[in-house]
């Protein structure tokens, strides 16, 4: 950047130059009026300061605001080894705490119900699966704000407890631990404490701050204790929603139902959800016909943390999907239309792209994402291979680079594994097993880095690439072609695209381009679409005609020369 007069840059920054030279003299910046000029460095570091003022403004306002928001019912997801009771407790609070059925209301499985203490709501989730955490955080939002993980007390923590607690950390909410089934003789509770221990859950009976109920979920014993530690960690929490606000929700399931038709039950999360609304989830629309929540009830209106079953979806949507509110039927349609073509255009994308992913990539991404941390999911034919991994990864970490292993387990990769790995940006690593090609074929279509190995050090090798990886890897670009602006044309639609020839070298549709006019560089930026005549192409060679739309750039001029541009990366891995 140029040097600046004060006053530009205030005018650039929507303040008064008096504010601006207050800020000036803070920082110590000698200057002799509201003219004099700024050199480059300084008037950076001013833009930066007010950057993070504003930032820090924002953020005070908005947590003001959220204040002053009424509180909402805390959203709890149930989750554990199998047999430790999971379903077991959620029969139990279904059949003892919620409230008296309206007259004609008939229990309904809907995939989540609410269970009442004193004059407080629990909404509990009784779908199954990781989903309501994993696949809805992948997406920016998530379902569950608590999650109990049950842990039988004649069993102890187990492969599948890992997992939930891997989930529920990348999802970022606060756990419970239940101990179950305490009403068994050969019950060992303090035996399951010595376990959490060992997960780095210090119970509070032993001085930590992990929270552990002793429970039966088959006599109700302790269940009153586990719903009061509920309620206290919402109150942590600080839930709040505004009820007036736009209505926002996720799918909690879906069915296709053969009297009904589509059956989705949405949990909504802000605002208030009527009959009558347009809605948007994922690529589906509808129009809300009919609501119904779990106790048979039909209602008319659906506040923050309710669960209720709609009707009124014009396909199926797909469970953790965000659902927004639209106001009319013609911009639903049109956003579901978009998201189609959208995604049609990301599957081409892909499949252009389609090969296993290599080191390169993933270090690309960390390097994108300024991650110093390498995410790691561990598979081992047993135990003892996986403490040895362990054992040997730590001395592998730097000052710069810490390894993070999120789940360590026996047995091969499963596709909960692959779901955690993409939300966490995470390479799973296995040693001794391998996976089966469903879980291969799902790594591949997320994008996650699954690598099997025989050699333990091969292994250890390719952490420490990462490792290396992480520490400086540069890129490079490469010019790859040029083309020439020979005539513009106007879309119906609004933009315009440009008829080119490729003069030398090729354009690649996922090239970034430069636009030069008069060799002066104009802009600068991604391709929209590549076309020859009608076709979507991937590349074009010289000689060749083209039709370019860029991304957010429409003024070409006859004449104007595209450039296309590469990155290479020159890491030595
Ligand atoms: N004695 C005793 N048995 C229990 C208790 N909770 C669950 N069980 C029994 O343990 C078995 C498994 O319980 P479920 O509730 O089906 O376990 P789950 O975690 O839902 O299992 P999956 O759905 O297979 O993952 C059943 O036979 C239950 O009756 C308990 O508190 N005490």
């Amino acid at each position: 950047m140029a040097k600046v007069r004060i006053y530009q840059l205030a005018r650039e920054l929507g303040m008064e130059s008096a504010e601006l030279m207050e800020l000036l003299d803070t920082m110590g910046v000698e200057y002799k009026s509201h003219a004099s000029t700024l050199d480059a460095e300084t008037a950076e570091a001013v833009k930066e300061i007010v950057r993070e003022q504003r930032g820090l403004e924002e953020q005070r306002k908005a947590e003001e605001a959220r204040k002053a928001l009424p509180h909402r019912a805390p959203v709890v997801a149930v989750m554990g080894h199998v047999d430790h009771g999971k379903t077991t407790l959620l029969d139990y609070l279904r059949k003892t705490r919620v409230a008296e059925r309206e007259a004609g209301g008939i229990t309904q499985h809907i995939g989540a119900f609410d269970v009442h203490v004193g004059d407080k709501r629990i909404v509990f989730i009784d779908t199954p699966g990781h989903e309501a955490f994993t696949t809805i955080r992948e997406r920016g939002a998530r379902a569950a704000d608590i999650a109990i993980i049950m842990v039988a007390a004649d069993d102890g923590v187990m492969p599948q407890t890992r997992e939930a607690i891997a989930h529920a950390k990348a999802a970022g909410i606060p756990m419970i631990f239940a101990i179950n089934k305490i009403d068994l003789p050969q019950a060992n509770v303090d035996r399951v404490m010595q376990d959490l221990m060992r997960e780095g859950f210090v119970p509070e009976a032993y001085g930590g701050d992990a929270i552990v109920v002793p429970i039966s979920a088959k006599t109700g014993q302790g269940v009153d204790e586990l719903l009061e530690m509920l309620l206290l960690v919402a109150e942590l929490e600080d839930l709040r929603a505004d009820p007036e606000a736009e209505p926002k929700g996720v799918i909690i399931e879906s069915k296709l139902d053969k009297r009904a038709g589509v059956l989705a039950t949405i949990l909504v999360q802000e605002g208030t959800l009527r009959i009558g609304d347009h809605v948007v989830a994922g690529e589906v629309w509808g129009r809300i016909r009919a609501m119904m929540n779990a106790d048979g009830v039909r209602l008319e209106e659906a506040g923050p943390s309710t669960a209720v079953q709609v009707l009124g979806f014009s396909e199926l949507p797909t469970a953790g999907d965000v659902l927004e509110w639209v106001p009319d039927e013609a911009a639903a349609k049109e956003i579901s239309e978009e998201r189609k073509e959208e995604r049609k255009r990301r599957e081409e994308e892909e499949a252009e792209r389609r090969r296993v992913r290599s080191m390169a990539d993933l270090l690309r991404q960390m390097q994108e994402g300024q991650q110093k941390e390498i995410n790691l999911i561990l598979r081992a034919d047993t135990q003892g291979s996986l403490e040895a991994i362990k054992g040997i990864l730590a001395k592998e970490e730097t000052d710069e680079v810490k390894i993070n292993v999120m789940l360590a387990a026996v047995g091969a990769p499963t596709e909960g594994d692959i779901l955690l790995a993409s939300t966490a940006n995470a390479a799973i690593l296995s040693f001794g097993v391998n996976p089966a090609g469903s879980v291969k074929k799902a790594a591949e279509k997320k994008g996650v880095l699954l690598k099997s190995f025989r050699v333990i050090y091969d292994l250890i090798d390719e952490v420490r690439v990462m490792v290396k990886g992480q520490v400086e890897p540069t890129y490079r670009e490469e010019v790859i072609g040029h083309a020439e602006v020979r005539a513009i044309f106007k879309l119906p639609k609004g933009g315009n695209v440009a008829g080119c020839m490729v003069t030398d070298g090729k354009i690649v549709r996922n090239a970034e381009i430069r636009v030069l006019r008069g060799g002066e560089e104009v802009w600068r930026g991604r391709i929209e679409s590549l076309k020859r005549f009608k076709d979507d192409v991937r590349e074009v060679a010289a000689g060749y005609e083209c039709g370019l739309k860029l991304a957010g750039f429409d003024a070409f001029e006859e004449g104007d020369v595209l450039e296309a541009i590469q990155v290479v990366e020159v890491t030595e891995v």
